[in-house]
């Protein structure tokens, strides 16, 4: 029999929106295609959702307004009347018909929101930045444990199928290992001309490249890193730049270099992000990991690619690389592809866990480490009291 997930959602902006939507795409006519030319029909199935264990239902949405969630449920969840609209967060928490919290508000409040929620016994999937720093992570990770509930960072990424079949190629030895991972995301948010307080400007909100961008293009390096057999889950080291925006001070260009020497891996990620800048690849490539007999390029947006290519080298007589093979790798669903997630907290929550064996809290808490040091080597410092835990 499948296990039914009753979510409680958190807030009702953006992302709190498209996650609630996806909820509603059925798991089982869910057919994912692969398309275009370099069609890998052979594997087409392996890559269909067609999810049958785990059903998702949205239970509650709360809003610091009751009229902002009544609103959502009737965007978002066709005014499904079984859902529950409050004008608090703390009614989601306190609902006995809600299992697992989805938590879609800004960064520096996902401590407090998560606490609340893994007080409560509720399983707890918080949107990235998972926390502010890591010694917030680490104070949530405690309580999960104290409280024996299901808590993870939504790094949505991390379970799409693409991540997945590349992560396959990249450790299965036929490109060798990787040597460099240069990884780019930027938005341009037109900062001279929004408010202040949004949450991309406020300091107050965690706002800047770093926090809200960074976990993309860091997110391929761990896959294609830090994960690789090679490296024996060895942190790196880390330097880091910022460039801050005068109109706040929070940081609008970062970049970051990670060195993984210290196992069997030899690599370095050279990764960026900003807030004023249009994306690198616009039109192409986003993410390029060199290896050593080859290079796979991830498509654009990195946060949600639908196509990598794998170009094979071969060494001609003079040393000299050569192409010998090229392919183009598809990926098409329905929805937005925040479900492939939510199947894992299911998954997890149904078997007991407290912990995801594929976004486990030690990877969380390695993010955050980074963006600690990172903010530390540019001056990028939180205004007094955003910090819950320091
Ligand atoms: N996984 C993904 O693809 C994405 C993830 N994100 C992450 O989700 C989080 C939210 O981003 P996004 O949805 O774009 O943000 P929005 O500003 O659109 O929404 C945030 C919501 O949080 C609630 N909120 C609570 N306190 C505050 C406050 N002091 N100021 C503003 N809002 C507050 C509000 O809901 P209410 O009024 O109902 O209480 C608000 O609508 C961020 O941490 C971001 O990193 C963002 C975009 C994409
Ligand atoms: O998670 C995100 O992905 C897309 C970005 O535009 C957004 O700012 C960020 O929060």
């Amino acid at each position: 029999m499948a296990t039914t997930i009753r979510w409680g959602i958190i807030s009702t902006g953006k992302i709190a929106e498209c996650f609630a939507k996806d909820m509603v795409v059925d798991p089982k006519t869910f057919v994912l295609l692969d398309s275009g030319s370099g069609l890998r029909t052979d594997q087409c199935d392996t890559f269909s959702r067609d999810v049958h264990d785990v059903v998702h239902k949205v239970a509650a949405v709360g809003s610091r307004s009751l009229e902002s969630a009544q609103s959502f449920i009737e965007r978002a969840l066709e005014g499904d009347k079984d859902v529950k609209g409050y004008g608090t967060y703390a009614e989601v928490y306190a609902d006995s018909n809600v299992d697992a919290i989805y938590i879609g508000t800004p960064h520096t409040y996902h401590y407090e929101n998560a606490l609340c929620g893994i007080k409560a016994k509720k399983h707890i999937l918080c949107e990235k930045p998972v926390t502010s720093n890591a010694a917030e992570l680490r104070s949530l990770i405690a309580a999960a444990k104290e409280n024996n509930v299901f808590f993870m960072e939504a790094l949505w990424t991390r379970f799409q199928p693409l991540a997945l079949e590349l992560k396959k190629i990249s450790e299965s030895g036929v490109l060798g290992n990787p040597i460099v991972v240069n990884a780019d995301l930027s938005g341009d948010f037109d900062i001279r001309n929004i408010p202040t307080t949004h949450r991309i400007l406020d300091p107050k909100l965690g706002g800047g490249a770093i926090l809200d961008l960074g976990p993309y293009p860091l997110i391929w390096a761990i896959i294609t890193l830090f994960e690789h057999p090679s490296n024996n889950s060895t942190k790196p080291s880390v330097t880091g730049s910022i460039l801050k925006t005068p109109i706040t001070g929070v940081d609008a260009n970062t970049s970051f270099t990670l060195n993984f020497s210290q196992a069997n891996l030899s690599a370095q990620a050279v990764l960026s992000c900003s807030i004023n800048a249009n994306p690198i690849g616009a039109g192409g490539n986003g993410v390029t990991i060199r290896y050593e007999k080859g290079i796979i390029r991830v498509g654009e947006p990195i946060f949600c690619p639908k196509s990598f290519e794998v170009t094979y080298l071969e060494k001609d007589q003079q040393g000299r690389n050569r192409v010998v093979k090229e392919e183009k790798i598809f990926f098409e669903y329905r929805g937005g592809g925040w479900y492939f997630q939510a199947d894992e907290v299911a998954r997890c929550v149904r078997d007991g866990k407290i912990e995801s064996n594929v976004w486990t809290h030690a990877k969380s808490l390695l993010q955050m480490e980074i963006f600690d040091e990172v903010r530390r080597q540019g001056g990028y410092v939180l205004p007094p009291g955003v910090e819950k835990v320091v």
